[in-house]
């Protein structure tokens, strides 16, 4: 039987904002159920990694393949209709504080839905069965017709996994998903989050600033250092003597000769 075909692959890519890279020579392949985690220091270049996967921005050089697809080939419609299958929760959430929570979940319906229907279900919401089984699968059912601003923050980063959820994406993309959570919130949603990616059989990509959660939460972790792969291992592989190499600290430069 043939080896199943990846979801990513990165070949030789390196991304540039100006003179300064942010990601250097990547070569990467993940493949469908993997949970990554990808870990490194502020400025790593984990989020420019994340939006190269998702297919909202493109590399300075190299290419990208999202679903067998070279994304620098494809046509805008083309290009939207791969990463329709691409669901990303961002640092920030994006969701709209003032709108009840079923219209933050049916956002996720938005790449599919025509602008009336969108419009209409403002009013009417559609899909309520929907929105209500992906509210039932992150743990808060009950929130369904309340306002979003009112939820406390590990209840909005389950709307937004929940908006996630409906879109149905094969891969689930997370930027930084506890960076704002206290650790008990941290611990439910990391746990969500694992779970869901067990029980679909979706791809879960998180960039994580916690190692502990790396390590126990998913099968591989990537570790990136100044942009590029330091090391890209099973979990259970990840030594102290590699997280260590991965958060040092560089000694700053000298200026100039001494003496
Ligand atoms: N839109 C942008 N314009 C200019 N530089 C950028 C932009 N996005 C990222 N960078 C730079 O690219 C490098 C990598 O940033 P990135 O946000 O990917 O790191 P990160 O590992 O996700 O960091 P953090 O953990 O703090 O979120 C940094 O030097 C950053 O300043």
């Amino acid at each position: 039987m043939n080896p199943p075909a990846p979801i990513f692959a990165l070949k030789n890519v390196s991304k540039k904002f100006g003179q300064i890279p942010s990601l250097v020579d990547i070569n990467l392949e993940i493949y469908p159920g993997e949970r990554v985690a990808f870990v490194g220091s502020s400025g790593a270049g984990k989020s420019t990694l994340l939006s190269l996967l998702n297919g909202s921005s493109q590399p300075s050089q190299g290419e990208v393949w999202i679903l067998d697809r070279n994304i620098a080939r494809l046509r805008p419609k083309s290009l939207r209709q791969v990463q329709r299958q691409i669901g990303t929760i961002y640092q920030q959430l994006h969701l709209v504080d003032n709108l009840r929570v079923i219209h933050n979940v049916n956002a996720g319906h938005l790449g599919r839905w025509s602008f009336w229907q969108a419009a209409v279900s403002l009013i009417y919401p559609q899909e309520v069965e929907t929105a209500t089984k992906a509210l039932i699968q992150v743990g808060i059912p009950e929130k369904l017709y309340d306002r979003t601003d009112r939820l406390s923050g590990g209840q909005q980063q389950r709307v937004a996994i929940a908006r996630v959820l409906v879109q149905d994406p094969v891969a689930i993309l997370a930027d930084e998903p506890i960076s704002s959570l206290d650790p008990e919130r941290s611990r439910e949603i990391m746990n969500l989050l694992r779970d869901l990616s067990e029980e679909t059989g979706k791809t879960l990509i998180c960039s994580l600033h916690a190692i502990e959660y790396a390590r126990s939460h998913f099968q591989r972790v990537i570790g990136l250092r100044q942009g590029r792969i330091l090391f890209d291992a099973p979990a259970g592989e990840v030594s102290a003597a590699m997280v260590e190499e991965l958060y040092r600290i560089e000694p700053p430069r000298r200026q100039g000769r001494q003496g």
